[in-house]
């Protein structure tokens, strides 16, 4: 087996809330060390050029293009990266040594019905702006991670379960789990022991909570679910909204960040709602449809490990917890990274690209067969 390696994952993810980097130390099996992590934000004028992109792109029918306000975007988000990536280095400058490096850039239309997936993000800009800041020869650079799978049909998303399974190796007793991302949509991997997880989106996470609450109050967020907490969930609601055939769909399956604005707009009612009730009404349809996967897993998991910003809402975890009735911790409870573990499993795949192993399997993302990725810059 290869030795382990430093390496750095850049996260931008739908969200749209700033850059992550992380470090890992791995030989793309295992997870020998977890490094340092840190979130650049993003000032509010990047978000609402990202926005921008997002509108702009539906109406891409080529990855490579990069028409106006997209271009503006891709050169804003690799600065961004750069910037981040510096300040990293100048807070731990014993990680310039770094080996490999993963740009997830920022995806901007996910259609892989359609065999199209767009993550913008210039990696031969990034790569040049890297060597200016490391030791000679500097890192290897894995970027556009997700092509390769929709190119061959798989949903290109999500792609981190093979990160979750090398961490539940680290766990004492790994048994039947099941790992929830909650950033702006939610996905989760169902770990038994060594066979291949199963893994898909399971809905909205945090984005239709942030849309909402950005139109209501102008906040970015429901810092803490304070509002959902004062709120009655609408159960009529939910079950209205539950009635998408995405939801009745077994794993692997996949979202783009804004796949339930028109379906919500359309059945959930929230217009009338008090933003107390609405916030309360968004945030159980995220609890919901992570409950409406439940039946479609192989087996029951006996445990939820819950990462991503959604899990410091104290309000979205309990009615997780209420709507699953399986035991819930948080990843940092586990001593993961509910932070940056997006980030760390982006330097882990990265090596795992470098070294040809795959980073989707059939019962992750629908792939033909396990499948490698990535484009791949060396200094
Ligand atoms: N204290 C908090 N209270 C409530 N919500 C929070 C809190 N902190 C973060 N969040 C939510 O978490 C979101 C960010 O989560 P995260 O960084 O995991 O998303 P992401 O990585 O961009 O998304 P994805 O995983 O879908 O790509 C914010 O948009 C916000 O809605
Ligand atoms: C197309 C795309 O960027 N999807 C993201 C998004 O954000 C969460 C969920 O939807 C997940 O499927 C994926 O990101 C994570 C990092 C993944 O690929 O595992």
């Amino acid at each position: 087996m290869d030795r382990p390696v430093k390496a750095i994952g850049l996260m931008s993810g739908t969200s749209l809330d700033g850059v992550d980097v992380a470090l890992v130390e791995t030989d793309g099996e295992d997870v020998d060390a977890l490094g340092p992590g840190q979130t650049f934000p993003y000032e509010a004028a990047d978000r609402a050029l990202f926005e921008q992109a997002l509108e702009a792109a539906t109406s891409l029918t080529d990855r490579t293009a990069r028409p106006g306000v997209i271009e503006e975007a891709e050169q804003r988000l690799t600065e961004r990266h750069e910037q981040a990536l510096a300040a990293f280095f100048t807070e731990f400058p014993e990680h310039r040594d770094v080996s490999v490096i993963g740009f997830h850039g920022q995806t901007v239309l996910h259609r892989p019905e359609r065999r199209l997936t767009v993550q913008i993000g210039d990696g031969p800009a990034l790569l040049d702006a890297v060597r200016a800041m490391v030791p000679s020869p500097g890192p290897v650079l894995a970027y556009d991670l997700r092509a390769a799978d929709v190119a061959a049909g798989g949903q290109g998303a999500p792609l981190v379960p093979v990160y979750h399974r090398a961490l539940a190796r680290r766990l004492a007793s790994p048994g039947p789990m099941l790992v929830l991302n909650l950033g702006g949509v939610a996905n989760i991997t169902f770990i038994d022991g060594e066979r291949d997880p199963v893994a898909g989106d399971t809905g909205p996470a945090n984005a239709l909570i942030d849309d909402f609450m950005k139109a209501r109050t102008g906040t970015p967020c429901d810092r803490d679910g304070a509002a959902a907490a004062c709120g009655t969930v609408d159960e009529g609601a939910i079950a209205r909204l539950l009635d998408h055939p995405f939801f009745a769909k077994a794993p692997p399956k996949s979202l783009d960040r804004n796949d339930f604005r028109a379906w919500v707009a359309q059945r959930g009612g929230l217009d009338a709602m008090s933003l107390e009730d609405g916030a309360a009404t968004l945030t159980a349809l995220t609890a919901a449809s992570v409950a409406a996967c439940l039946p479609l897993l192989p087996a029951r998991p006996r445990l939820v490990i819950v990462a991503g910003g959604g899990a410091r809402n104290p309000t979205l975890l309990a009615m997780l917890r209420a709507r699953l009735g399986i035991e819930l911790v948080t990843a940092d409870a586990v001593g993961w990274s509910g932070d940056f573990l997006e980030a760390q499993a982006f330097g882990f795949l990265a090596v795992r690209a470098v070294r040809g192993l795959p980073l989707t399997f059939p019962t992750t993302t629908g792939a033909p067969r396990p499948l490698s990725g990535g484009r791949i810059l060396c200094a």
